[in-house]
């Protein structure tokens, strides 16, 4: 099958039909020979508490390592994705159309009825995902065997992604010293969702980005890059740096949430992914928020709920084109 036959229709007019190049440079993904990001053992947490709370504060995401997620786990996955990604548009929308995941591009911002929040001033992003909320897969029965035994996977996976993000969020409530309400969960893990990502290759070079500078609005992203294509780039001293792909490892992000919360002492890293003119690229992200009807408090906000600081995004973007985010909670002195 072609890929652009695999594509969703809105998308194919982006990118030339045309095979891969090495003519051009590969979209800003040279390897460094050091990796500079902060590394986090997850078995280690305790002896690690500085480091975490300093990668927090100073870079908004780490690497994650010891995460206890097994390694063929994480290949798996990857490699089933791609697959399902490689079916045709159409069984695609076959599959997912009416079920609990949503199939979507070209827009990162969807309203809660799974409808891309689009603007006239928006730039398409370039990428084709799957949005799946975790604690509903076991209602999703697909007929396509690929699809299903990808949906086993991420069953699989989604208890794993559970486990981590509580054990790193406790860990830095206990290091913040955050007095939050016992009688409440503040982090959901029932509401947290997936997307799966693919970034097709490129050789326009007029296209924009795969995915539009932003933050993220979760308390905590759990990023899996199994692939060896890079793409991902966060903004740090003015200047855009590639967060390369290392098997077996997770970049974990710092979300709007618990810049909030962390009263802006953690710091929600700006990220967006570039396009790769040679190879498409699959990522896997987790996000996960607090739960339905906690107030988020601290002294540099105002009390806001995850629900409504959704609903603002969604307007922001509707109105303007873009999330104005964190700023629209803040106190009046604080701005
Ligand atoms: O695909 C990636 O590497 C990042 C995706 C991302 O930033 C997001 O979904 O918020
Ligand atoms: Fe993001």
């Amino acid at each position: 099958m072609k890929e652009l036959d695999t594509l969703p229709p809105d998308l194919r007019h982006l990118c030339h039909d045309q095979p891969p190049t090495l003519a051009h440079d590969g979209g800003g993904n040279l390897t460094q020979g050091v990796d500079p990001l902060p590394i986090i053992d997850l078995q280690n947490l305790n002896h690690d508490k500085n480091k975490l709370d300093e990668a927090c504060k100073d870079w908004g995401l780490f690497r994650l390592v010891n995460h206890g997620i097994p390694p063929t786990l994480l290949t798996q996955l990857h490699d089933q994705a791609k697959q399902v990604f490689s079916l045709s548009f159409e069984s695609k929308k076959d599959s997912f159309d009416g079920s609990i995941v949503n199939h979507f591009w070209g827009t990162p911002a969807l309203t809660s009825s799974g409808i891309g929040v689009t603007s006239d001033h928006q730039k398409t992003n370039l990428f084709e995902a799957f949005h799946v909320p975790l604690s509903q897969l076991s209602q999703f029965q697909p007929q396509h065997p690929q699809i299903e035994s990808f949906r086993v996977l991420l069953v699989e996976y989604g208890k794993h992604l559970s486990r981590i993000a509580t054990t790193l969020f406790e860990a830095m409530v206990k290091i913040l010293d955050l007095n939050l309400e016992p009688s409440k969960s503040y982090l959901s893990t029932d509401t947290g969702y997936v997307r799966v990502y693919r970034y097709p290759h490129c050789t326009n070079p007029d296209i924009g980005l795969g995915m539009e500078v932003h933050t993220d609005s979760s308390f905590l992203t759990i990023l899996n890059q199994q692939d060896s294509v890079s793409g991902l780039e966060v903004l740090r001293d003015n200047q855009w740096l590639t967060i390369n792909p290392i098997s077996n490892t997770l970049i974990v992000n710092v979300g709007d949430l618990m810049q909030a919360l962390s009263d802006d002492r953690y710091n929600s890293v700006v990220h967006r992914v570039k396009v790769n003119m040679q190879k498409e690229r699959i990522s896997i992200g987790y996000f996960v928020f607090s739960d339905d009807g906690v107030e988020i408090k601290s002294s540099k906000y105002k009390p806001f709920t995850y629900d409504q600081f959704r609903e603002q995004v969604q307007q922001d973007v509707k109105a303007f084109g873009t999330k104005i985010g964190l700023a629209r909670f803040k106190h009046a002195q604080d701005n």
